[in-house]
């Protein structure tokens, strides 16, 4: 992080309309992408920022399917073009990290959904200020300790990580709670929603429909915590392909008689099911061991050692708690945006600058990563204190 580029200075003399796309109306902003498509982001229901795309021609106006956990609706926003593929859409009046928002409207993910579904996509994913902690990916056939090992680590670092509740259609067992562990649900309602694109990954397993909602990660992401996910081979292999860049470890057992006496001694499975888990850990335990899938391969011996070895894998001797210092950032309901580069200017005005002391946020774009329909993570954030004769300082954010 560095001080405020001399550009703000030279920026804020004079040429105050570079980089303006922004045309506001109350709480409806336009953005015009090519020739012929205008996006429409306004409030259009109350529970999100809705999104309209207008075709100028043919003159039609189409509600295109929208991906992702959306912003929930404001007051006032703005929004910026940042390329032909996203905008970015700022929440006013917000002072917390739920300000900064990627509306992304032809990134690889979205021509994808597009090809899918065969209709208009577009897709939100919220900006993490900073870089956050990769998300971990945990793997291995059932009964080998994936649970244990996640359930160490929540207890040891609570404040550290958090724990991405899957769907399944199984039934619960006794110990089992509903929104805890899993969200148990219905197979129709299951593949409705994976149909309508909530679903970061899904696989069959052992007989039953598994999945990672967009959301169980974002609930996670929210609380400033490093997602955990306990999910199988198929859905690590899903995961991959998507824009959640995470750690991915594979675990497995000492021999395939202890993962039977594991997978017995657990006592939740029937006869049946047990029989079919061991088979399905045949083929999982090929795949897993094979290269190019999972950065880490553990073997669960010794509880004790394994954990000890995925905490080292994890850095976690030199880990830090992830700060929420995006908490100082107040960006009012009025405010004007633009761009230079890959840098983004937001003019909160005089008024913010006597509350807070800042004026004006940059963000820089230049580290992004990941994206819909996962978080953006990566954005860069600093406040400044300027005046018409130039800066006079900058607040390092994060
Ligand atoms: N290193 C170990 N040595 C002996 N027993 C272990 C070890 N690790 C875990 N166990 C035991 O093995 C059983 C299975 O563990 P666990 O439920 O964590 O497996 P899992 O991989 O999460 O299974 P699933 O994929 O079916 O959810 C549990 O009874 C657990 O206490
Ligand atoms: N692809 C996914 N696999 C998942 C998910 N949640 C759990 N799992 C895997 O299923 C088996 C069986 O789990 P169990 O709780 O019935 O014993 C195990 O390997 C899990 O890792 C998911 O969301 N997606």
């Amino acid at each position: 992080m560095g001080e405020a580029p001399a550009f703000v200075v030279d920026y804020l003399e004079g040429n105050f309309t570079n980089g303006l796309h922004l045309k506001s109306k109350g709480c409806r902003t336009s953005i015009d992408i090519g020739c012929d498509r205008t996006y429409i982001i306004g409030e259009s229901d109350e529970k999100s920022i809705g999104i309209q795309i207008f075709d100028k021609s043919t003159g039609e106006c189409v509600d295109p399917i929208v991906l992702g956990t959306k912003p929930k609706p404001t007051k006032s926003h703005s929004a910026i073009l940042l390329d032909e593929d996203r905008i970015l859409v700022i929440k006013g009046n917000t002072n917390s990290d739920d300000s900064f928002w990627f509306l992304e409207v032809n990134t690889p993910f979205v021509r994808e959904q597009k090809t899918r579904l065969g209709a208009e996509v577009v897709a939100w994913s919220k900006a993490v200020i900073g870089e956050a902690e990769k998300p971990l990916v945990i793997s291995g056939p059932s009964g080998v300790g994936k649970g244990t090992l996640i359930s160490k680590l929540m207890e040891e670092f609570p404040f550290m990580f958090g724990f991405s509740v899957s769907h399944t259609t199984r039934s619960p067992r006794n110990n089992e709670r509903n929104g805890v562990h899993y969200h148990f649900t219905e197979r129709n309602k299951m593949e409705k929603d994976i149909d309508n694109g909530k679903f970061l990954e899904f696989a069959a397993v052992h007989g039953n429909l598994y999945g990672t909602s967009v959301e169980a990660v974002d609930v996670v992401a929210d609380k400033g915590k490093r997602c955990i996910l306990d999910i199988d081979v198929q859905g690590a292999r899903s995961v991959r392909a998507t824009s959640l860049e995470a750690i991915f470890v594979f675990i497995c057992p000492p021999s395939f008689e202890e993962l039977e006496k594991r997978l017995r001694s657990r006592g939740t499975e029937t006869e049946e099911q047990i029989q079919k888990r061991l088979r399905n850990a045949k083929a999982e335990l090929e795949q897993g061991t094979s290269p190019g899938l999972f950065d880490h391969l553990l073997v669960n011996d010794d509880l004790d050692k394994c954990y000890e070895k995925l905490k080292e894998l994890l850095n976690l001797g030199h880990a830090v708690k992830p700060s929420h210092k995006s908490d100082l950032i107040h960006v009012p309901m009025e405010h004007t945006v633009s761009k230079i580069d890959e840098k983004v200017l937001i003019n909160c005005g005089a008024s913010e600058q006597e509350k807070s002391g800042v004026n004006m946020y940059v963000l820089d774009l230049a580290s992004i990563k990941g994206g819909a329909p996962a978080r953006t993570r990566g954005l860069d954030i600093y406040g400044v204190e300027s005046s018409l004769n130039g800066v006079i300082g900058a607040q390092v954010l994060n």
